[in-house]
Formats: C-alpha cells, structure tokens, sequence
C-alpha cells in the first residue's frame, strides 16, 4: 500500500474509491502503530503472527520475532483477542490489567474478503496510568463527595430523637408519652397540636423512631418555611421540563423521598387550599402525580402533622378544610405549655446544661433552688425553645458555675409593656404600678432578698419574680439573693 499523495493530487484520486480507501486503512494502521503503546496481530488460530517492538519490549520480547507463533496469552497474559476472533465481536474500548498498570486497549476481528474471520488485530492506545489518572483520580474524589453526600442525607432523614430526649415527668408530660407511645405502635396519621416551642417535632421524631417504620426515611417540611407556588413540587414532586430554570431536570418529592416512613408536615395549617385537596387524596388513596406528570406514583407514607395554630378555628372560618382536619385528627396529642408543667423546669436545665457541657465543653452548670423558683413562676411564650436559649445565653455571660436568680432575671422578657411607657394612664396601668410599687418596697424592706420580700407580701416565691419580671424589676448579678430595683435596661 502506498502513502497518501499530496493534498494538490488528493481531489483526483478521491474519485478512485476503493484506492482511497486502501489509503486511508494503511495511514490509519500506521498511526495506530506509531502513536499506540502496541499493536498485535493473531491469526485465526490466536497465535502471534505480528507484535511491533515496543509492545513485544513491554511483555518481556527483546526481540518480537521470538513472540511470533505463540498463543497470544502466552506473550500477553490477560489478552482477549481469543475472545473476539471466537465471537467476531470487536472491543472498542477496553481495560486491560497488565503487570506495569493497565492499558487501554482496542480490539477488532480481521475479516477475509468472504467475511470470514482470520485473525485479530489488538492496539493498546495509551497507558491508562500515565494519560488517565488525572481524570480516574477525579472520577474517584467525585465518587467519595458522591458516598459522603449520600450519606449525610441520609443521616439528615433519620429521626434525631427518641422517648428518652422528650424530658419531663410532670403528669401532663407523662400523658403526652403515653399517648404518644400509643400512636408509635399505629399507623394512622397523627396530629400533634401546641404552641411554638412545647416540642412537636421532638415528639414526632420519638413516635416514628418507636414505630414499626423506625429502619425507614422521616422525612420534614414546614409549610410554613416554604413559598406557596414551590410547595406543590416539595411534596410531590416535579416532572423533567414542569419548571424552567434550576428545577428543570425534575425533582422527587418528599413523599417519594418518605416512602415505607414517615413524613412530618410541620405548620400544617400554613398548607394552602389547593394543596389540602391533594394531600387529601393522597391520604385517602396512598398515590399521586408529580407536578406537570400524568404518571401515578405509589407511596406508602405516615404522616404525622403539627401546627401551633388553632386549626379547628381555621376550619371554622374556612381556612382549613374539615374533611383533612378530621383525616389527620384521627389520633391527636395536645402538648402542654411550659408554665402548665414548671415541674419540669429542673429536669430541663439539668439536660439543657449536660448537652451544652458536651458540645462547648466545660463543667456542667447547675442553678440554684431561687433560680429554679424564678423560672417557675416565668410565663415561657417561647417555652422550652426559650428555656433552652435563657440558659445558653447564661452560661455565656456568666462563669459562675451555679446559676441564680441574678444571672437569669435580666434575660426573661417582660410579659406586660411598662405602665410608664402607656400613653395615658388608665386602670390596669394604675393597678400595675400600685403593684410595682408594692414590690420594690417589699424588697427594700427586706434588704433585696426576695424569699423575705415574698413572705412579707404573704405569696410565694415564684408569683413574686413572675411579677418581678412583668414590672422590669431585676436582681443585682453581684449581690446573691439580693436584688437592685430598676427597669430591665
Ligand atoms: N420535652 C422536651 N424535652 C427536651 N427538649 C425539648 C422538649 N420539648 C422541646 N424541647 C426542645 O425545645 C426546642 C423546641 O422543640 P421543638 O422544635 O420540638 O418544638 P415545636 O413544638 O416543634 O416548635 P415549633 O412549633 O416552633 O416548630 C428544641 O430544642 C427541643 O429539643
């Protein structure tokens, strides 16, 4: 075969087809040859009836001559032309371990003018160490970021807390737990019902880590967290090209994502109309259709809803509908606000402390029995989420490690605006400074020690800093049990 003739000759022998031909199958020979790692040639029997220099050198063959008539395996171990010459199939792209690293190599079946097959012809094109391992190493870190990822979605769909993190033993609290419990060992959906912060979502964790769906997905949305027209594909999911932009490709909804476990819809009362209708078919019929999709997807999923809303008001006036309010009722658990049960205050800041002394370090606080009783007679909005922020913001400011009354009064708000800050001066301002007024001599009285200020008054402890707090009275940080009368600043 000759080589290519010049570029001002070419236009002339392209119209000889097959010379052109005969051409190009030699040139591209020669270059597979010149720029490969190697080339072998076996006949229909597998042995070698050609091997270039270079590639006999790599497998130990000084001199190729020595490689030729041999089994293929013989010269090159982990070689599959056997393979191709037996099946006539070609290997386009292959790995081939050899003791020096692997090879990427290409493999084709050499056919007779008849179609016949009469050998095989093998290049090694490069050396997948040498030319690929930037890419494989890459390949590779993105495999462990892949795994890692992974992983910690996954961590982020397990429940975070069981029976043993709902702390409290005051008897509404152990009612909450029993009923609790009860509803882990079903199936219905749950509805937990309470003011921000009395720990609905640590319940609904406990429930579903007690559940038979413990080993499954919980997976959460607050439906007050998301904007209404991106709801609908949170919960169910998009179809490819039902958006435009970022979610182009789709998404999988968190139903999907829940499937076999438990999904916990929190601020069930924030779900907009259109959307109650398509949860409550779901409810009923356990299926769907992702957003901008005909395709019904199955998923068996508990639900479990909260809200801190009053959701049958909502149904009343027509907010909420009445036929999804009693298919999620079927089993509902009021929890209690924290100033009904200040029994459990201690038993708090004792596992508020602890988890503080584990994650920042240090010794574990304590608060004494005047801080104990301050607390007590607090009124907690925010409650246990407050509690749990007053006391991280007191060991913050303070290194005593026993905290008192003085450490933790300046960091409760007060309940009622101040009489003085009132426009104009009225009944319940006038009662409340009278009573403020009563309170500071109280406490002047008694040298600023609020056990004695209490007594003299004839109420209890508690009630006295609970008003303390109301009135913006605070009690001096240096002075124990002792306590300087004064606008909270
Ligand atoms: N009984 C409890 N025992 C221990 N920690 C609690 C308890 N209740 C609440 N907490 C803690 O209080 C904080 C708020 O709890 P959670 O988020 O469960 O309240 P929530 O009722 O779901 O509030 P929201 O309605 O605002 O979402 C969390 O840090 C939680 O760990």
């Amino acid at each position: 075969m000759s080589d290519l003739p010049p570029a001002s000759a070419l236009g002339a022998h392209l119209a000889d087809y097959e010379q052109t031909r005969d051409w190009a199958i030699a040139s591209l020979f020669r270059s597979f040859e010149t720029f490969s790692e190697g080339t072998v040639i076996v006949d229909a029997d597998t042995r070698v009836v050609w091997i270039n220099a270079r590639y006999a050198d790599r497998f130990g063959f000084k001199d190729p001559a020595d490689a030729l008539g041999r089994p293929v395996e013989e010269v090159i171990p982990s070689s599959l032309l056997r393979e191709v010459v037996r099946t006539g199939k070609p290997m386009l792209l292959d790995l081939m371990p050899t003791r020096g690293g692997s090879l990427v190599v290409t493999r084709l079946p050499l056919r007779d003018e008849a179609g016949l097959i009469v050998g095989a012809i093998g290049f090694a094109l490069y050396d997948e160490v040498r030319s690929l391992s930037p890419l494989i190493a890459k390949v590779g870190r993105l495999n462990d970021e892949l795994a890692a990822a992974r992983e910690s979605l996954a961590q982020a769909r397990r429940a975070k807390y069981t029976f043993d993190n709902f702390v409290g033993s005051a008897p509404a609290s152990e009612e909450v737990k029993r009923q609790a419990q009860r509803a882990a060992t079903m199936d219905s959906p749950v509805l937990l019902l309470g003011e921000t912060g009395t720990g609905k979502e640590v319940l609904a964790h406990a429930i579903h880590s007690a559940s038979r769906r413990a080993s499954k997905p919980l997976v959460t949305l607050n439906m007050a967290a998301i904007p209404e027209a991106l709801l609908e594909a949170e919960l169910f999911g998009a179809a490819a090209g039902a958006y435009t932009g970022a979610d182009r490709k789709g998404r999988v909804g968190k139903f999907q994502l829940a499937d076999g476990g438990t999904l916990f819809l929190d601020e069930i009362g924030d779900l907009p109309l259109a959307l109650q209708a398509k949860l409550l078919r779901v409810l009923q019929d356990k299926e769907f259709e992702a957003l901008g999709s005909n395709q019904v997807v199955r998923s068996d999923v508990r639900i479990i809803a909260a809200t801190s809303a009053r959701l049958l008001q909502q149904v009343e006036t027509g907010a909420f509908r009445a036929d999804l309010f009693y298919r999620l009722n079927v089993l509902s658990i009021s929890l209690p606000p924290l100033r009904e049960r200040s029994s459990d205050i201690a038993a708090l800041c004792a596992t508020v402390f602890a988890e503080l002394a584990a994650t920042e370090g240090g010794a574990v606080r304590r608060i004494d029995a005047g801080g104990i009783a301050l607390l007590q007679g607090y009124d907690w909005p925010g409650n246990v989420r407050e509690l749990r922020n007053v006391l991280e913001r007191a060991t913050m400011l303070s290194d005593h490690p026993v905290l008192g009354a003085a450490e933790l009064l300046p960091l409760l708000r007060p309940g009622l605006p101040s009489p003085q800050r009132a426009s104009a001066p009225n009944y319940a301002d006038a009662m409340a400074g009278f009573e403020k007024q009563l309170l500071e001599d109280a406490l002047a009285a008694c040298n600023g020690r609020v056990i004695d200020a209490a007594a003299r008054l004839g109420i209890g402890r508690a009630t006295f800093y609970k008003k303390m707090v109301l009135h913006g009275l605070r009690v001096s940080a240096n002075q124990e049990g002792r306590l300087l009368q004064g606008p909270l600043g």
